[in-house]
């Protein structure tokens, strides 16, 4: 896989035309793209058919987290659909992912099964302040472990928790990044960040970018910045 492959463009947008206008100048063959709950919301299934009639592989991002029937049967939703890749919140706990697991298992094929750790935009005091006392970076190894005894495909963590997530769950875990800037950009709301580079270098399979692409003057140059720095 190239190493732009690796990006998965996250398509916060309010309107399905503001998205379109960036998916039209973007190749489905060097990069995913995720639609997560605004575009979800607002535009629905028919989108995502539209994005992968496009030729785009999706990860669909709602972050499913309810007992385990009502998640396994989203995630069936999910497959149904054709995306390439779900997610869901870890701290549902094993019997919500192995619920989930199984009925993907019983669909003639199925997306990759991923799970949120803990989000990007916390920090310690946050983690605290939920009841929660600890090292974020100790929290995300447990529930990468529980997540995956109880049948994921990989997580979504920091880049910054890559690393020794890796090297707990071996080398078939897919590690999915968020959080991830070029050097100077703004960190907007994330917390938990690295650049594209040094995430790749920890060891993530897919970074999600969203802001520092489409918030740019011009998004596909910046996502070729970004690409390039992959490549140096
Ligand atoms: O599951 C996710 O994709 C996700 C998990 C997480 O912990 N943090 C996180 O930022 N995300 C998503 O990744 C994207 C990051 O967007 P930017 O911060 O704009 O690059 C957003 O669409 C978030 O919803």
């Amino acid at each position: 896989m190239t190493p732009s492959k690796r990006i998965i463009v996250a398509l916060d947008f309010a309107t399905e035309a503001e998205a379109l206008a960036l998916v039209e100048r973007l190749d489905p063959t060097g990069c995913r793209v995720k639609v997560g709950k605004e575009l979800f919301t607002r535009c629905g299934p028919v989108f995502v058919e539209k994005l992968q009639s496009c030729g785009f592989e999706v990860f669909l991002d709602l972050k499913f987290h309810d007992i385990p029937n009502t998640v396994a049967g989203a995630c069936a939703a999910a497959a149904d659909l054709g995306v390439w890749m779900v997610n869901l919140h870890i701290s549902g706990g094993a019997r919500m992912i192995e619920a989930a697991r199984a009925r993907l298992d019983r669909m003639s094929s199925r997306p990759l099964l991923i799970g949120v750790t803990l989000l990007t935009s916390l920090n310690r005091e946050d983690l605290s302040a939920v009841g929660c006392p600890g090292e974020p970076g100790e929290r995300v190894l447990a529930l990468a472990a529980l997540g995956h005894a109880a049948g994921l495909d990989g997580v979504v963590c920091s880049p910054l928790e890559a690393a020794a997530v890796r090297a707990a769950q071996g080398p078939d875990f897919r590690l999915v990044t968020p959080g991830v800037r070029p050097a100077g950009a703004s960190l907007g709301d994330q917390v938990r960040v690295m650049t594209p580079r040094d995430a790749l270098a920890a060891g993530a399979d897919d970074l999600v970018i969203g802001r520092p692409i489409t918030e740019a003057d011009d998004p596909l140059a910046a996502l070729r910045a970004i690409e390039d720095s992959l490549m140096t």
